[in-house]
């Protein structure tokens, strides 16, 4: 505790009973928020020294917080953070959401995966990158490059948030919210497609170095400050676990690697 709080907490001198004064409860709330900060402050620099400038990329279906936990983690220690749709949106002048109605998805991805090998060209960044970003095999050529921390919490939590958000702004969630003017029906139509979209995801996501749940504070989801201690001491215990510190390690299990001809342009042609 700092001498500050100490002195907010210290009694009265006088001995006559008195309630505290409202300015002083926020004096101490706010000092001791300034104690957590500091505290996540040199927390966030000193795994940052162990990471030696490898860079974080977040990664986890919408609505999990990458951009959010992105900018505040990043703050913490002391790197610098990017977001590959806000900086799609730099380039392009579109949002997502626009590019998806204008130019479709596969070539939204494209945009996306540029974006992506323009960023990993960097060090000591944090990047939170779209909830998409997993699907293109060639991605995690550069996801690889970093340390990769998914971000994990129930289907519930992420539809109640992307609903809050607006589902307008999420592409392959907009035909899902805004048909029906009932909370429950829509909650449970944002679900279902949260659940779609993990079960062909799901194979790529657990590639992650690391896994952060976003669980529980009254089932409203850990607080922003609460998620980034989680990944700080998951980053400090793996980074301290491992031999090689310059890059983590994370054996595929059999039955995780399938290899496909995407294009179909690698096989036997047929009248070959
Ligand atoms: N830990 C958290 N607690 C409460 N709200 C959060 C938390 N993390 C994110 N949010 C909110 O959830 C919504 C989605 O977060 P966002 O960072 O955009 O997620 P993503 O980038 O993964 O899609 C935003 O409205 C954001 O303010
Ligand atoms: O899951 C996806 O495919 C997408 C997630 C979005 O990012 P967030 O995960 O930040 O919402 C955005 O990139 C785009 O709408 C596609």
């Amino acid at each position: 505790m700092s001498a500050s709080t100490m002195r907010a907490f210290a009694p009265a001198p006088c001995a006559r009973p008195r309630s505290v004064s409202r300015s002083t409860t926020r004096r101490v709330a706010l000092a001791a928020a300034a104690d957590a900060t500091s505290a996540q402050y040199l927390r966030g620099r000193a795994v940052a020294d162990k990471l030696v400038g490898t860079s974080v990329f977040l990664i986890g279906i919408m609505g999990t917080g990458k951009s959010t936990v992105g900018a505040a983690l990043a703050k913490a220690m002391g790197y610098k953070h990017l977001d590959t749709d806000e900086l799609i949106q730099g380039v392009t002048k579109k949002t997502p959401a626009e590019l998806f109605a204008e130019l479709g998805e596969s070539e939204f991805r494209a945009i996306e995966s540029l974006i992506l090998a323009e960023v990993a060209a960097y060090k000591n960044c944090v990047v939170s990158t779209g909830g998409g970003i997993v699907c293109e095999r060639t991605n995690w050529m550069h996801l690889h490059n970093g340390v990769t921390v998914r971000l994990h919490g129930e289907n519930e939590l992420l539809a109640k948030r992307v609903l809050a958000d607006g589902v307008e702004k999420r592409p392959l969630l907009a035909s899902e919210g805004g048909e029906s003017d009932d909370e429950s029906e829509q909650m449970a139509r944002v679900v279902a497609r949260i659940e779609k979209l993990l079960e062909a995801r799901e194979s790529m996501y657990k590639q992650a170095d690391l896994t952060v749940p976003l669980g529980s504070r009254d089932d409203a989801g850990a607080p922003v400050d609460v998620v980034i201690d989680r990944i700080l001491e998951a980053l400090d215990a793996r980074v301290s676990e491992d031999a090689v510190q310059s890059k983590l390690k994370n054996e595929p299990k059999d039955g995780d690697i399938t290899v496909t001809d995407p294009r179909g342009e690698l096989g036997p042609k047929p009248n070959a």
